[in-house]
């Protein structure tokens, strides 16, 4: 496949490169804030699992813009988390964390002068094995990690957005985040691809159980931080089956993210061809990319993976 072949075959890919976006993710988030409207009135705000940062551009470019209707310019704070360094985004604080540290809690709260944020967005995705059951827990575990965070970070009635996997226990996970929040909706991008198990929750209403503490447990599903739930709230916690709602959005007359595009789009605009707007700067794979040069591989790798969408 030459230069162009990604080009046609991923639309989302393509346009972030012409509409100055490091990654292609930035559209699903553009396009649940087009149906969720997430980030009205939104003045403090953690994108979890960040890097390379096309959801921090996002929430740079629609909160930090400085209009007659929006005069947030001054008082929107944006802080980004990632395991990853990331190349700078104007506006934008960045910590290099892990997000199961309560030490990376404390540091976002230290940015915020102590006050809790409007809204917490997490795309976090575990490095892929292509073994979808192993490649679903963890994503779990990492969607659990971000709720348990969130639980130090967000203000009560705040919103949470997060990347899950929908596979086949997904409803523990359901149940999980109706704990705490009033509203919870399962929404697939259009920009997200049919063939990958990936949604997005829209949890609303941060509503801890009465008396929670947060705690950096590190996951909310074992025994002993399920005990504690249900002593301290009876009525509230029901690991029991949720029904919880389920939503396309974006455009749906626009681009889909599964099909195959000429490069002329239906001849209207003439094509250019544009390289990646920020490469990443220290990827996890670095290394087997230098031995991959320097045929010290004992077999090529393939890092692809059809069913997860990046
Ligand atoms: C799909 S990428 C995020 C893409 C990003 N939303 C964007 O639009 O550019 C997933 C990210 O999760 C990060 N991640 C995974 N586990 C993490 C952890 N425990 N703490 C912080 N970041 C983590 C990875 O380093 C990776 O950069």
């Amino acid at each position: 496949m030459g230069k162009f072949g990604k080009d046609k075959r991923d639309i989302y890919y393509r346009l972030a490169k012409e509409e100055g976006y490091r990654a292609r993710s930035a559209f699903k988030l553009l396009q649940i804030d087009d149906q969720f409207h997430i980030l009205n009135g939104v003045k403090r705000c953690v994108d979890l699992c960040a890097a390379p940062g096309s959801w921090s551009q996002v929430l740079a470019r629609r909160l930090l813009v400085s209009d007659d209707k929006n005069d947030n310019k001054e008082c929107c704070k944006i802080v980004a988390v990632d395991l990853q360094a990331m190349a700078p985004i104007p506006g934008v604080i960045q910590l290099q964390g892990d997000i199961t540290n309560h030490s990376t809690a404390t540091a976002i709260i230290d940015h915020f002068d102590g006050i809790a944020a409007d809204l917490v967005v997490c795309d976090g995705a575990p490095d892929v094995t292509g073994l979808h059951d192993i490649d679903t827990y963890i994503q779990a575990e990492l969607l659990l990690a971000g709720v348990n965070i969130t639980t130090h970070i967000l203000k009560p009635g705040g919103t949470f957005v997060a990347k899950i996997f929908r596979g086949k226990d997904v409803e523990l996970l359901y149940s999980q985040l109706k704990i705490f929040f009033d509203e919870v909706i399962i929404s697939k991008p259009r920009s997200s691809r049919t063939s990958s198990i990936e949604a997005f929750a829209v949890c609303r209403g941060y509503n801890p159980p009465n008396q929670y503490e947060p705690t950096m447990f590190n996951t909310l599903m074992e025994g002993e931080c399920q005990k504690y739930f249900e002593q301290l709230d009876e009525n509230k916690f029901h690991v029991n089956r949720t029904i919880i709602p389920f939503m396309a959005c974006g455009d749906l007359s626009g681009f889909d993210s599964d099909t195959t595009y000429s490069l002329n789009i239906d001849n209207q605009k003439d094509y250019k061809y544009h390289e990646p707007n920020q490469k990443p700067i220290d990827p996890p794979y670095k290394v087997a990319v230098q031995l991959r040069k320097a045929n010290a591989l004992d077999k090529p790798m393939d890092f692809k993976s059809d069913s997860i969408d990046t």
